[in-house]
């Protein structure tokens, strides 16, 4: 399969964002094609092509006119645990939602979740179990990887974060000098950084939450940008900082820099010894977290069994905010994603959140030809979950091939996109309203976590963010687009555990419809090693003035500039922390 026109690296991000990503193959030693031939894909069923039929009855339809259905809107409105989904203003009829119950029958569905929970290797690619809700599950649950109950190695490494994070907090585990430890930064990139960072900007205003965390700080490192190290140590003393290093694989080439940078940072201020007091870490890989110089002690596992994409509720997420807020609280957050996870497995499909959810995606890529979707929370305390959203969904479900290898004939994934209400509608909405049709979801919060009055005001400051909440979607629906609301009724205060696993389950709901493995990530590894080609070029041309070669006429020219441009930099300069 070609690849698609990709920009340079001096392109603008957003133009990368909209054009750039290539539909890779799976790699080379995997899957025998001639087998493949007899497998059957989705667009080949009767319901695939009822749908594709049924498709030219909606285009003549109006949402207007199917909002003045009040039967309809009403059984498009579903309740669970505190969350309301109000799918009403999709552009579908009950006879679409009959036929995509029909498609998940045919893409054998139900069949296909409980391959999930009875840890079957459903990620082909990899010869894994994809077990994340065994992250949350009860102490007393069952659940089986490879003949094994894993859930019993969850929870020691659970108490043995709680321990240890109480002992940090408690100030019994103190610095090399003897100081408390009062800011963490955690190092990751990826799944091992945007999970953690959306929890933590959930958490960080809500009123139970900030108690807990009065005097501490959590920061997070991620871009191999040295700038990024600049700011995440700007303003604070070795002595009263824990590093965490995050890494699935402890391989990523961006993370292990910054972990050596700060490994540096630390014993430049401290001596080396300090390292063992100041540096702990997050890995499936215990050998590599060793071999880099950290106590395996200090390291706190998880399982091939998690995606990166899907291990906020590992140790990489709950080490770093059980730091920062207690243990207590993260375990609140894990029991609100286990409800969903036992939601999502039992639930009958027209009340089950994520399936409703995916389904419907599905029908708005496949068959209504919407291939975006933006992510609109009017909650600021959500302002990270687009981007989280964007790597469970892009990562998992951007597939060319079908899991058995077969090209597929319709396009997976859809670009997903997203900022909080109501920055969202001073930037990028008209688009929505009146230039191009792109699903969105409206996520509402029904009480604020930090409610202002102003007296003599019409409304409460939150009123006034919900007064647009309730408007925008109307605004849409009798104009011209097609959008659906979801709104969280949280009773108190918003803690964004379900929202999580319902959109986690909605993107496996969509790669199981669509026949694909949503758990490998084969394409990202492409550019991998492409940098890797990258670095060596540039120590060679720098360190021994060796031309740019082996890359095309654009990326050597775009090299040799950058090169030149920056040629008074010494080849082999002294060890330089950034001071600021
Ligand atoms: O946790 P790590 O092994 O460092 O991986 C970090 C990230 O690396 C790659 O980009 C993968 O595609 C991501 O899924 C992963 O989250």
């Amino acid at each position: 399969m070609p690849f698609r026109p990709s920009h340079s690296l001096l392109d603008c991000e957003l133009l990368n964002l909209a054009s750039a990503f290539c539909q890779l193959q799976l790699p080379f030693f995997f899957i025998p094609l001639v087998e493949m031939a007899s497998t059957t894909l989705i667009c080949d069923t009767q319901p695939w092509k009822d749908l594709k039929a049924h498709t030219e009855d909606i285009k003549k339809t109006h949402l207007r006119d199917l909002m003045n259905d009040k039967e309809r809107c009403e059984s498009m409105m579903v309740e669970f645990d505190g969350m309301f989904l109000d799918y009403s203003r999709q552009c579908a009829t009950l006879e679409t939602i009959d036929k995509l119950y029909k498609l998940a029958e045919a893409a054998s569905l139900k069949q296909q979740i409980n391959r999930m929970y009875s840890g079957e290797h459903i990620n082909s690619t990899e010869n894994r179990s994809v077990l994340h809700v065994a992250l949350r599950a009860p102490r007393d649950a069952v659940i089986n990887s490879d003949g094994k109950n894993v859930v019993p190695d969850v929870w020691n490494v659970l108490d043995k974060i709680k321990d240890f994070s109480e002992k940090v907090r408690n100030g019994s585990w103190v610095g090399a000098t003897g100081k408390p430890l009062k800011d963490v930064i955690a190092i990751g990139i990826g799944g091992s950084f945007l999970g953690p960072l959306f929890v933590h900007a959930a958490l960080q205003t809500d009123p139970e939450a900030v108690e807990f965390a009065k005097g501490r700080q959590l920061r997070f490192l991620a871009n191999v940008d040295p700038i990024d190290v600049a700011r995440n140590i700007a303003g604070l003393n070795p002595e009263t900082t824990l590093v965490v290093v995050v890494s699935k694989t402890f391989t990523t080439a961006e993370t292990m820099l910054n972990a050596r940078t700060l490994r540096e940072w630390i014993s430049s201020a401290l001596g080396p010894s300090a390292v063992a007091k100041h540096m702990v870490a997050v890995s499936t890989n215990l050998t590599l977290v060793e071999k880099f110089g950290i106590d395996p002690n200090n390291a706190f596992a998880f399982w091939d069994w998690v995606g990166g994409r899907y291990s906020v509720c590992s140790a990489v997420g709950v080490l770093p905010l059980s730091l920062q807020y207690g243990f207590s609280i993260v375990e609140k957050f894990l029991k609100g994603a286990s409800s969903i996870d036992e939601h999502f497995r039992s639930a009958p499909f027209e009340k089950n959140i994520p399936v409703l959810l995916g389904l419907l995606s599905v029908w708005n890529v496949s068959f209504l030809g919407y291939p975006a979707r933006a992510i609109l929370p009017y909650s600021q305390a959500l302002e990270k979950f687009a981007p989280h959203i964007q790597q469970v969904s892009m990562e998992s479900n951007g597939k060319g091939v079908s899991i058995d290898g077969v090209p597929l004939p319709y396009e997976a994934g859809e670009i997903d996109f997203g900022e909080p209400g109501t920055n969202g509608q001073h930037s990028f909405y008209q688009l929505i309203h009146q230039g191009r049709v792109i699903p969105c979801d409206f996520i509402g919060i029904v009480k604020s976590q930090q409610p202002v009055y102003l007296k003599g005001e019409v409304v409460s400051n939150h009123d006034e963010l919900m007064s647009n909440f309730f408007a925008q979607p109307d605004a849409l629906a009798y104009g011209k687009t097609a959008e659906q609301l979801l709104k969280e009724n949280v009773s108190q205060h918003l803690i964004p555990h379900k929202l999580l696993a319902s959109y986690e389950h909605r993107v496996t709901v969509e790669g199981f419809v669509w026949g694909i493995n949503s758990f490998d990530q084969w394409g990202v590894e492409l550019g991998k090693s492409l940098a890797t080609q990258v670095r060596k070029q540039l120590n060679a041309s720098r360190t021994k003035s060796e031309p740019v070669e082996g890359f095309n006429f654009s990326t050597t020219t775009l090299l040799t500039r950058y090169l030149q441009a920056s040629s008074d930099i010494p080849a082999e300069p002294p060890t330089l922390l950034p001071r600021i």
